[in-house]
């Protein structure tokens, strides 16, 4: 995870300090790029041990199209307490315009069931875009992330806004496009989340693993996460686990949880960190 440690290094002996909605502050700069070729392996984070439990569940959560966070709280999975109401609701996030864009006429479109249908079919289209960004539903910034869930809006804009897919020769490349991104909290769980994504959807369409390529906005790195960033980079980066998926799931609704285990993962010990909300 070479290239992610490069990011981390690069925030923070070249960004520049930065206020921010949190009130907490950060060292950021704007547009960055890395990528990994999953044929080589599982892009989990090594200098620190990353809970993947929490991140197939967001997926899972994500490919089911749900708005509330009954899922993920059954599963013991906290990482969106702090932006739900009090009935778990977030408003119409990212699950909700993957699989339930509202259209104009009160229909929804299910960008994802289309998207899997035109890999099999039109696999060199140059349109095999997923986006979360809904310009309808953004939040009032005036009022806090639950009342906006309370009034049917996002509780906060996608930061993991569009992503598309690519077919060559076989092989499937996914780049995302992530608006807004907490280097040492949130990242590692993009990064994972999106590699292994891409892998279900190229066993769905019997397609062979290309590169994740990660495209960044504002990247940044919180003022209160500094001392951890100096720790982390201390720290030699391991070899890179494996990720082995149920080959018998042929549909992506089809996924659960113990379709998914991580091999040979090792790694430093967790480093703790707040999350600014
Ligand atoms: N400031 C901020 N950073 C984020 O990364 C982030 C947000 N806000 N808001 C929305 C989601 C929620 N995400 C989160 C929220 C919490 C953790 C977190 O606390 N991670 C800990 C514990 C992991 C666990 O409980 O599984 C970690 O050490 O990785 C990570 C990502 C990613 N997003
Ligand atoms: O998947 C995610 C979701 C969120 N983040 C981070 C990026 C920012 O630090 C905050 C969101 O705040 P905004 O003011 O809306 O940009 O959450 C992430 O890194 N990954």
């Amino acid at each position: 995870m070479k290239e992610y440690l490069d990011l981390m290094r690069h925030v923070r002996d070249e960004g520049v300090e930065k206020s921010d909605r949190t009130g907490t502050g950060t060292k950021s700069i704007f547009g960055h790029q890395m990528r990994f070729d999953l044929s080589k392996g599982f892009p989990l984070v090594t200098t620190k041990k990353c809970h993947l439990k929490s991140i197939i569940h967001e997926l899972l959560w994500f490919i089911k199209g749900e708005s509330n966070i009954a899922y993920l709280k059954q599963n013991g999975v906290k990482i969106w307490d702090a932006w739900a109401t009090e009935d778990g609701e977030l408003g119409p996030v990212y699950g909700v315009q993957w699989r339930n864009w509202p259209a104009q006429n009160g229909e929804t479109i299910d960008q994802l069931t289309q998207l899997i249908h035109d890999l099999k079919n039109n696999p060199d289209s140059r349109r095999h875009i997923i986006t979360a960004w809904n310009p309808a539903l953004l939040p009032d910034t005036s009022i806090s992330p639950d009342a906006n869930a309370a009034i049917g809006k996002q509780a906060l804009p996608p930061c993991h806004t569009l992503f598309q897919f690519y077919v060559l020769n076989g092989k499937l490349s996914c780049q995302l496009y992530q608006r807004s991104a907490d280097i040492f909290l949130g990242v590692p769980f993009n990064i994972a989340s999106y590699a292994l994504f891409t892998m279900m959807i190229a066993q769905v369409c019997d397609l062979e693993l290309g590169d994740f390529v990660h495209t960044f906005g504002d990247a940044h790195l919180y003022l209160n996460h500094l001392e951890q960033v100096d720790e982390q980079l201390s720290r030699e980066p391991l070899p890179l686990p494996n990720m082995w998926i149920n080959p018998e799931v042929k549909s992506i609704f089809d996924f659960t949880f113990e379709d998914f285990e991580l091999q040979n993962y090792q790694a430093h010990p967790h480093i703790k960190a707040a999350i600014s909300v």
